[in-house]
């Protein structure tokens, strides 16, 4: 049996669990979102994690200034460039998150069963029984018993720098708490989660707000992700936010569920969102340990039949110091692949571990390998049949694009678009191909000369504001499973002159050759639309 035919529900020869997988052309058609920082924000790493398989960078500003993120987003386009390879950018917000400060860094013991005060006075200097947090609101908001945590920036939760608290009283406007484990805050900023708590704070702070409108709109940024989402109106708020700010109306919002108030919301949220981040740092204290398996299960499978991306955090956290994974995390990613995530962020890994790299290119393979024995007919017959009928018309297409595919075994799933939303489509299919998604402006067809760029041995494209809409298009592709953007380019002169659809395909074929992602003789699967009507042709390909 071919290893690509295994299914995990059939059984399994053991001995070809042991077969080496066959390189293929892309590292693995989940995605990988990096957070950027000290470590991996030199041109060099940056390469590396790019060629490793991050699509997607996420800039987090609860942590650092607008000109350390921008001098990191310069080297990343300087490592796209050298590399060819197509990347997102996320900005990440702080929203109504509570952070302990420790301006002078020195190193505060907090021993178990001893008191700590948590004082809104911010100008007040940490020390083992006192700590400053950014909230004047903590002690209108708890009650004796409640439980709170405080970890480091992106805590792993294998630190020794985690401490758990019980409220023990409320005096004023601090909160005193007893300590549940000896812990040693170091470093200058820490997290601080109050179990299953409404923090009266915005969604989007005014903070939030200036660097959206400054940093966001300078660097184009394709993503949101907004921290903290609780409501459908957080997301509805940040929608008519972006759309006043610039290009920014084409910002795709992903709604971070970090609370048990953002999973009450989730249906309503999911609706409004263009897709969610399972935020399984806050959420997974936030939730009983038992329970966070059940939500990540029931969210993926809601995103998937929204057909909308789904991203899951904290995957291997003991990789921020060591260069293997442990089991549980090994298997954890994979469960994530299977569950349906189209994409793994990764934090401390990547921020400020030591094997950035390393770290992406294990997830990718271990995303690849659980690709290969994901039940894609099983998902595909319940989605249809989530779906219903009568279908609407792109529906039909799409799935009935991906069945094809299937069955003549394409190599790629070729699929025009200009919105994005056919690729998408047939992306919800989840097709063991990767569909290569051809953005062009529907319009500028019959005008233009082609030539592509895409996921794989790109020309960069800079900026330009007359297929800026394309390029937004693209790059949101990169966050999605099995999606692969190949962003035509007007500006360069293509081999064929007349640049009708059929030319615009070859160039497409041409380009997908050289990059070796489609060879001789291979079966294409091509969905675009001829007149009025959308048509998915096979192609036989020759020599
Ligand atoms: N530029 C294009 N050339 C040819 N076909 C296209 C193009 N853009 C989209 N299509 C096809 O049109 C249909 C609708 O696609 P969609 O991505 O929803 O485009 P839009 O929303 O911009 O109309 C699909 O069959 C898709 O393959
Ligand atoms: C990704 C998460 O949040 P943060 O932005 O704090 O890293 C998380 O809580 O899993
Ligand atoms: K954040
Ligand atoms: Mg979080």
């Amino acid at each position: 049996m071919q290893s690509s035919h295994l299914l995990l529900e059939e059984p399994i020869r053991m001995a070809s669990i042991l077969e080496p997988s066959k390189a293929s052309f892309f590292p693995a058609m989940t995605k990988i979102v990096g957070t950027l920082g000290p470590r991996s924000r030199s041109v060099e790493v940056l390469s590396g994690c790019l060629k490793a398989g991050m699509s997607v960078a996420r800039f987090d500003f609860s942590w650092h200034d607008p000109e350390y993120h921008q001098e990191t987003l310069e080297n990343l386009k300087a490592a796209v460039k050298l590399t060819k390879k197509l990347c997102a950018v996320m900005l990440d917000t702080v929203g109504p998150e509570l952070q302990v400060v420790n301006k002078s860094e020195k190193a505060i013991s907090l021993e178990a069963d001893a008191t700590v005060f948590l004082t809104p006075d911010e100008g007040q200097e940490a020390s083992s029984n006192l700590l400053p947090i950014n909230f004047d609101g903590l002690s209108k908001a708890v009650k004796k018993g409640d439980t709170i945590f405080i970890g480091q920036y992106l805590f792993t939760g294998s630190e020794t720098t985690s401490v758990w608290l019980e409220v023990s009283e409320v005096q004023g406007n601090d909160v005193v708490c007893v300590i549940k484990n000896t812990a040693t805050l170091t470093g200058a900023l820490f997290t601080l989660h109050a179990s299953q708590i409404r923090i009266e704070l915005p969604t989007l702070s005014d903070k939030d707000k200036e660097v959206i409108s400054s940093w966001g709109v300078k660097n184009k940024i394709d993503f949101l992700s907004l921290s903290y989402t609780r409501h459908a109106e957080d997301v509805r708020h940040a929608r008519e936010f972006l759309s006043k700010q610039g290009d920014l109306y084409q910002t795709q919002i992903f709604a971070k569920i970090e609370n048990i108030e953002g999973l009450n919301h989730f249906d309503e949220i999911l609706q409004e969102a263009d897709g969610i981040i399972l935020s399984r740092g806050n959420l997974g204290i936030d939730l009983p340990p038992e329970k966070v398996f059940l939500f990540q299960k029931a969210a993926l499978y809601k995103c998937n039949v929204a057909g909308k991306p789904a991203v899951v955090t904290r995957v291997v956290d003991s990789m921020t110091d060591n260069l293997r994974p442990t089991r549980a995390e090994a298997t954890d990613v994979a469960n994530a692949v299977l569950d349906g995530s189209d994409a793994i962020l990764l934090g401390a890994e990547t921020l400020r571990g030591l094997y950035p790299v390393e770290t992406i290119s294990t997830v990718g393979k271990i995303c690849a390998e659980a690709e290969k024995v994901f039940n894609q007919d099983l998902y595909f017959k319940k989605t249809v049949k989530y779906v219903g009928e009568p279908m609407t018309h792109l529906e039909s297409i799409a799935s009935s694009a991906v069945r094809a595919a299937i069955k003549v075994k394409a190599s790629v799933i070729i699929c025009f678009t200009s919105s994005g939303r056919a690729a998408r489509l047939i992306a919800k299919y989840r097709p063991t191909m990767p569909v290569l998604s051809v953005v062009i402006p529907r319009l500028k067809t019959n005008q233009l000369k082609w030539s592509f760029s895409g996921a794989f041995e790109m020309q960069l494209i800079m900026p330009c504001s007359s297929h800026l809409k394309e390029e937004f298009v693209a790059r949101q592709s990169l966050i999605v499973r099995g999606l692969f953007p190949m962003l035509a380019d007007p500006r360069h002169p293509a081999e064929s002159t007349s640049a009708t659809n059929e030319s615009v395909l070859k160039v497409a074929l041409d380009h997908g050759k050289a990059s070796g992602v489609v060879k001789p003789h291979d079966r294409v699967v091509v969905c675009q639309k001829v007149g009025d009507a959308s048509v998915v042709k096979i192609i036989e390909l020759e020599d």
